[in-house]
C-alpha cells in the first residue's frame, strides 16, 4: 500500500502496480509506482505531482472509515506503553468498532484477534484492516461475552473497549498468560468504576485507572499558548494477571 500525497493536502491510498487511480488532479498510472523509492514523485496525466509515501498508523487513523467513536491516539499510546505490547505478542481485542485500536496494535504485535458484535461494523473494520495491509489482524464477527468462554488463548494482552467490559473481565483473566496485561477503556465514570470492580474481583493485580491528558499548542501571530479546547475521551484501566 502506498500513500499518495498531492497539492492541497489531498491524500490517496493506492496499491503499487494496481490499475489507474482517478483523482480531481488527473489520472495516476499505479503501475509506475512499482519499484519506486519512498518519497519519489509521479505525475498524473495532467502533469500534477503525487509524492509516494510509506503509510504509517496515523495515516490509517486519518483515512479509516468510521462506524463509531474510535479510540484516540493518546489513549492508544498509553495502552501500548502500560501493557508493553510488543512484536512477540498475541493480543485479544473487543469491540473492534472501526478497528482503529486493532490496526495500531497490528502494526506492533505478532497477531491480533478482534471481536465485533455488529456485523456491519465488523465488515467495515475488515476493509480498514485490508487498507492497512495487516495480515496479522483477524476481525471476527461475534459477541466477546459469549466467545471469551470458548477461547483457549493464551493471550499476552487483552484490550476491551465496549460498554460491557466488566462482564468480560473474568474471561480475560482466564485467557491471559500469567503476567499478561488487561486494558479497558470506558468513557463514563460509572462504567469505569464498575469495570474496575469486576477486574479486581476477577483476581487481577496492579490495577490502575488513568485519564490521559493532551493539549495542543496554538501558535498564532500574537503568541503561543495552550489550546483552550479541553476534551474528555475516557478512563483507561490497566491490570495484570
Ligand atoms: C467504542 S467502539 C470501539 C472502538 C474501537 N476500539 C476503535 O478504536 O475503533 C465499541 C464497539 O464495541 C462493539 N461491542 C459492544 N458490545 C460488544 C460485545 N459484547 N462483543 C463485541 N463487540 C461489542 C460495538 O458494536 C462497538 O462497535
Amino acid at each position: 500500500m502506498v500513500l499518495l500525497r498531492a497539492a492541497g493536502g489531498r491524500e490517496y491510498f493506492a496499491s503499487a502496480g494496481g490499475e489507474k487511480l482517478h483523482t480531481d488532479l488527473g489520472i495516476v498510472d499505479l503501475k509506475k509506482l512499482e519499484g519506486m523509492a519512498w518519497g519519489s514523485t509521479i505525475e498524473s496525466h495532467l502533469g500534477k505531482p503525487f509524492m509516494a509515501l510509506k503509510p504509517r498508523a496515523p495515516d490509517f487513523f486519518k483515512h479509516m472509515r468510521r462506524t463509531g467513536a474510535p479510540m484516540m491516539p493518546k489513549d492508544i499510546g498509553a495502552i501500548i506503553a502500560y501493557t508493553g505490547i510488543c512484536p512477540s505478542d498475541t493480543v485479544l481485542d473487543a469491540g473492534t468498532g472501526s478497528g482503529v485500536l486493532a490496526v495500531y496494535l497490528g502494526t506492533i504485535a505478532k497477531k491480533v484477534v478482534t471481536y465485533e458484535s455488529n456485523e456491519q461494523f465488523a465488515n467495515n473494520a475488515k476493509k480498514n484492516v485490508e487498507l492497512a495491509g495487516l495480515g496479522n489482524v483477524e476481525v471476527r464477527h461475534g459477541d466477546i461475552l459469549e466467545e471469551i468462554g470458548r477461547l483457549e488463548g493464551p493471550f499476552d494482552a487483552v484490550t476491551l473497549d465496549l460498554q460491557d467490559a466488566a462482564r468480560a473481565a473474568a474471561g480475560a483473566y482466564r485467557v491471559l498468560l500469567p503476567g499478561g496485561f488487561l486494558a479497558t477503556y470506558s468513557p463514563f465514570f460509572e462504567q469505569a468504576a464498575e469495570t474496575r470492580k469486576a477486574i479486581e474481583e476477577a483476581g487481577f493485580s496492579e490495577v490502575n485507572t488513568i485519564i490521559v491528558g493532551e493539549q495542543e499548542l496554538e501558535v498564532g501571530r500574537r503568541g503561543t499558548r495552550p489550546s483552550t479546547r479541553v476534551g474528555h475521551t475516557g478512563f483507561i484501566t490497566i491490570a495484570r494477571k
